[in-house]
This record gives structure tokens, C-alpha cells and sequence, in this order.
């Protein structure tokens, strides 16, 4: 190197070091967060925050925990992001009447930007939910219980080769498996098979299993997206296995074949979502056919959005229901009570009904908590948020677990008792599906798998816990809870 481009490499170095040196003078004493408390190396970096997503392994919400205990119900969390723990916040972020928008530092580094869920501009995601809720809606979802009901009675048949096998099952992959074939089958009308699959170990639920624990990785680092994609251009040509890619490709080439022959869509086993995402529908704010490229996002999403949710759902439940043997005998007991005979259909409906099943999927969706990292809202103008004013520009979150473990509302929150749900207030407490305008949209399909997952499994199949214990049900929080390697397994033979 020559001594002129040393003296520029030293100049610029020295420059850089000038800038950082005082951009963190600024965020520590005079940016407009920097009177509220927190560690000042996350008012000063958000390696900070990026530190406990990616090197302690989805370890924030521990810290966060930690945080709230030292300094109270507001926390600094970043330069510019504010964590707070209190009911009153979290009904003031996400509830009906919130005018925050999702932030882009989070959504837009998914690299799925033109979808419900990350839409971040409010009159788009208006616009996708309003043309996407009817498929979503009760009464459709009572329409094809059908469906739903199919994938569960091969759930329960599959799970029971294994009893007669004397072979313990993976009832984490299992549930995931008829989760996931529930929504091919409900928004795609296609037959997955993922049940099928010897061990329950289909490729895309491994796929899943791998990509929800390298989310944050990739929000933090969203370079790595081109990288995984440039190495899949290049490999794909050489392997048949098949990826996240092909499925893209197939689906490309089907909205291709729609587009040229829109009478394809009235061919299909049931209405699909391309049914509702292929035609215009200027009255909802849908003039014309949104691109290929945002309806293959769309159909990646809810393929995402629909399995691991449920899958943990009732993963957690069920090691719950087994470890605490009362609850179990009173599940059976009043499932036995109202479908004595097993082999009769029992409907959604039907189920619905029971108010201890009720309870316990309400206790499961408590202790599972559905996305379990803090979900970022932007606040565009000066804002108040319980009882604290929040400048313009920054983001606000509260995580689901910092709700279902207040002890305000659910005293000893580490228990497992479907008995506190009788207080039918502590409903508004549910906030896994999240609240307001951008809560889940599959809320009500989520329910009927809930029920019919639940009520058929217990009410069909006596299982013991195997190799699994209440360690193994720590989670990381990821974007959904992820769990450790061992995961949920249990010896099965069928109740009479
Ligand atoms: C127990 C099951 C489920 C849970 C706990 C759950 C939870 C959630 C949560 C917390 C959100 C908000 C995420 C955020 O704010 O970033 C969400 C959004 C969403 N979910 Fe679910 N979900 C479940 C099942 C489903 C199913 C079965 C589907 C559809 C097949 C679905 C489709 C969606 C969609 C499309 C969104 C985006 C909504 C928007 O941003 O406007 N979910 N879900």
C-alpha cells in the first residue's frame, strides 16, 4: 500500500471513529429517548439487542424479563425501541383504535414484503385482510370442516400404527404434520401427505422446524437472504430435493396457468385463496389482480403462519394435560360423558360446547403464547402509552409472554390450570393470536383444528409421556417458541 492510501485509509478509519463516537453521545444524552431508563449499551447499539436475539439464541425475552425487574414497566431496549410490560401498554399498542404501523426494521427484513403480515403501510394491510377474510371466516371455516376433520382422523390413525408398532411417537412433528397438511389442503386444495411421512418427518416440516429458529438471524443479518438464495440458484440445477424454491417455482408456474385460464379456479376440490387473490375486487380496494410476486408471498406466508402456531398449540397442551394427571381425567371424563360412542361423529360445534376442553385450549394457547417475540409498531406521532409519552419515530413492543405470565392476572402463571379460565373476564388476556387490526387472521381456523385436534386425540387415544420431561419444554424465543431437540414424545394405545 502506498503511503497516500494509507493516509486515506487512516483518515477514513479516523472519521468513521469520530462519527460512531459521536452518534453515541447523542443517543446517550440528547435523543428524544433518552429519558428512559435502560443499560445504556442498548441506548447506545443495537448490537445490544442484536446480541441477545442471535448469540444468546433467541435468549431477548429472558433478558427483557431480567430488565423490566431492574428498571420498571418501560425499558430501552435499542437507540430507538422502547419494551414495556403492563397490560394497559399492550392494549394501547395493538388493540382496535391503534394507529402504529408495523416496523419495517423487523417486517420488511423477512423479505416478504408484500404480504398480510408484512404489510406496513395500513390501507394495503387493510386491503389483504379484507379480500382474504372470507376464506377465514367462521362460516367458511364451518363450510369445510371437512377438511380439517379428514387430517385430524388420519393424525389419530397414524399416531395409533404406532401403538400397535409398540413404537413411542414424536407428537411434536406429528401435530406440526397435520397442521401443516390442514392449511395445503384448506388455502391450497392440495394433499401434502406431510402425515404420511415415515416418523412424521416430512421435508417441510423439517424445513420449518430449521426456519423459524434462523428468523432473527436473518432480520439481524438480512444480507444473508441473498447469500441462502444464491446458493440455492446454484445447487438447485444439481439436487432433486426439493425446497422452499420449488415449491415457489410450482406455484409460479399454477398462477401462471390461472392467469391464462381463469375457469381453473371454479376446477378445484373448494374455493381457494387464489380465488380470492386472482380476481379484481375494486369494492374492497383490489382493482386489479395483485402481481404474481405478492400472491406467492402470500401463499408462502399462511403456509408459515398456519403450521408451527398450532403445532406448538397442542404440543404444549398435551405435555401439560399428561404431566398433571387431574387434568387429564377430567378432560377424558367429560369427553367420554358427551361422545360415549367414539366411532359417531363429533363436530367442531359439537365440541365447542365442552367448557373444560374450552379451558384447557385456553391454557394452552396461554403457556404457548403463538409469536413470542416482541411484534415492533412504529408510533408516527408523539403518543401516549400507559401513562408514558412516546415520541414520534419510535418503536414500541410488548411481548405475548410478559401478558400471560402477569401474576396480576394469572396468579402462579408457571401453572398449568385450565380451572382459572371459569372467570370468563381473563378472556381479554388471550394474546396469542395478538389484538386489534393486525391480529391473526387464521384466528378462526386455529380454533376448529384447536378443538377437533384436542377433543379426538384424547377422547381416542390414551398416551403416557415418553423420555420428556418439563425441560423440554423451555423454549427459545424466536419469532414462534422454538424447542428443544428432544421434543414431545409418547407411548399411545387406544381408549375404549
Ligand atoms: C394457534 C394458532 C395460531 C396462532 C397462535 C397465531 C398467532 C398469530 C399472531 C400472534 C399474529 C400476529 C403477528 C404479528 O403481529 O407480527 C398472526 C398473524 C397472522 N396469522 Fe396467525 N396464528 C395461528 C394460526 C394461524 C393460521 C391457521 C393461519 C392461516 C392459515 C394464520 C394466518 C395468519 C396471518 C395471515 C397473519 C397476518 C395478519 C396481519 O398481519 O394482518 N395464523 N398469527
Amino acid at each position: 500500500m502506498t503511503a497516500t492510501a494509507l493516509t486515506w485509509a487512516g483518515g477514513l478509519t479516523g472519521a468513521w471513529l469520530l462519527f460512531s463516537a459521536g452518534r453515541v453521545v447523542y443517543r446517550l444524552f440528547f435523543h428524544p429517548l433518552a429519558r428512559f431508563p435502560g443499560p445504556k449499551l442498548a441506548a447506545a447499539s443495537e448490537w445490544y439487542r442484536t446480541y441477545y436475539e442471535v448469540y444468546m439464541n433467541g435468549g431477548l425475552v429472558d433478558k427483557l424479563t431480567e430488565l423490566h425487574r431492574q428498571y420498571g414497566d418501560v425499558v430501552r431496549i435499542a437507540p430507538n425501541e422502547l419494551h414495556f410490560n403492563s397490560l394497559k401498554a399492550y392494549s394501547d399498542i395493538y388493540t382496535n383504535g391503534t394507529r402504529f404501523t408495523k416496523d419495517p426494521r423487523f417486517y420488511y427484513n423477512m423479505h416478504q414484503p408484500e404480504c398480510s403480515l408484512t404489510f406496513m403501510d395500513r390501507r394495503e394491510a387493510k386491503t389483504r385482510r379484507d379480500i382474504l377474510s372470507p376464506i377465514f371466516s367462521r362460516k367458511s371455516v364451518l363450510a369445510l370442516e371437512g377438511v380439517v376433520a379428514n387430517k385430524v382422523d388420519t393424525l389419530v390413525r397414524n399416531v395409533l400404527a404406532y401403538g400397535t408398532a409398540g413404537k413411542p411417537v414424536n407428537m411434536h412433528r406429528a401435530y406440526r404434520s397435520c397442521a401443516l397438511d390442514v392449511v395445503m389442503d384448506y388455502c391450497f386444495a392440495r394433499d401434502w401427505g406431510a402425515l404420511n411421512s415415515p416418523n412424521f418427518a416430512n421435508w417441510l416440516v423439517l424445513t420449518f422446524e430449521e426456519a423459524f429458529s434462523g428468523v432473527l438471524v436473518l432480520i439481524n443479518f438480512h444480507w444473508l437472504y441473498y447469500v441462502m438464495v444464491g446458493i440455492d440458484a446454484v445447487t438447485m440445477p444439481f439436487s432433486s430435493a426439493p425446497t422452499f424454491t420449488s415449491i415457489w417455482n410450482e406455484r409460479a408456474a399454477l398462477l401462471k396457468q390461472i392467469s391464462a385460464r381463469p375457469e381453473l379456479l371454479d376446477h378445484q376440490p373448494h374455493d381457494t385463496i387464489y380465488n380470492l387473490l386472482m380476481v379484481p375486487q375494486p369494492e374492497k380496494g383490489q382493482p386489479v389482480v395483485p402481481s404474481h410476486f405478492s400472491i406467492l408471498q402470500e401463499a408462502d406466508n399462511v403456509m408459515a403462519a398456519g403450521g408451527d402456531t398450532v403445532g406448538n398449540t397442542v404440543t404444549v397442551g398435551t405435555f401439560f394435560i399428561l404431566s398433571n394427571p387431574s387434568v387429564r381425567d377430567a378432560l377424558v371424563a367429560e369427553l367420554r360423558a358427551a361422545w360415549p360412542d367414539k366411532d359417531t361423529h363429533m363436530s367442531y360445534e359439537q365440541l365447542e360446547k365442552l367448557p373444560y376442553l374450552t379451558m384447557v385450549i385456553k391454557e394452552s394457547l396461554r403457556t404457548s403464547h403463538g409469536v413470542v417475540i416482541p411484534a415492533p409498531r412504529v408510533v408516527h406521532e408523539d403518543a401516549t402509552i400507559a401513562g408514558h409519552v412516546v415520541p414520534g419515530g419510535t418503536s414500541v413492543a410488548m411481548g405475548s409472554t410478559f401478558v400471560h405470565y402477569s401474576t396480576e392476572v394469572f396468579p402462579d402463571p408457571f401453572e398449568f390450570r385450565p380451572e382459572r379460565w371459569t372467570n370468563r373476564e381473563l378472556d381479554q388476556y388471550i394474546v396469542a393470536f395478538s389484538k386489534g387490526p393486525r391480529a391473526c387472521l387464521g384466528q378462526n381456523l386455529a380454533w376448529c383444528e384447536l378443538y377437533l385436534v384436542f377433543g379426538h386425540m384424547f377422547r381416542k387415544i390414551d398416551m403416557q409421556l415418553y423420555d420428556t420431561t418439563l425441560e423440554d419444554m423451555q423454549f427459545r424465543c424466536h419469532m414462534t417458541p422454538t424447542y428443544g431437540k428432544k421434543q414431545l414424545h409418547v407411548t399411545v394405545k387406544e381408549h375404549d
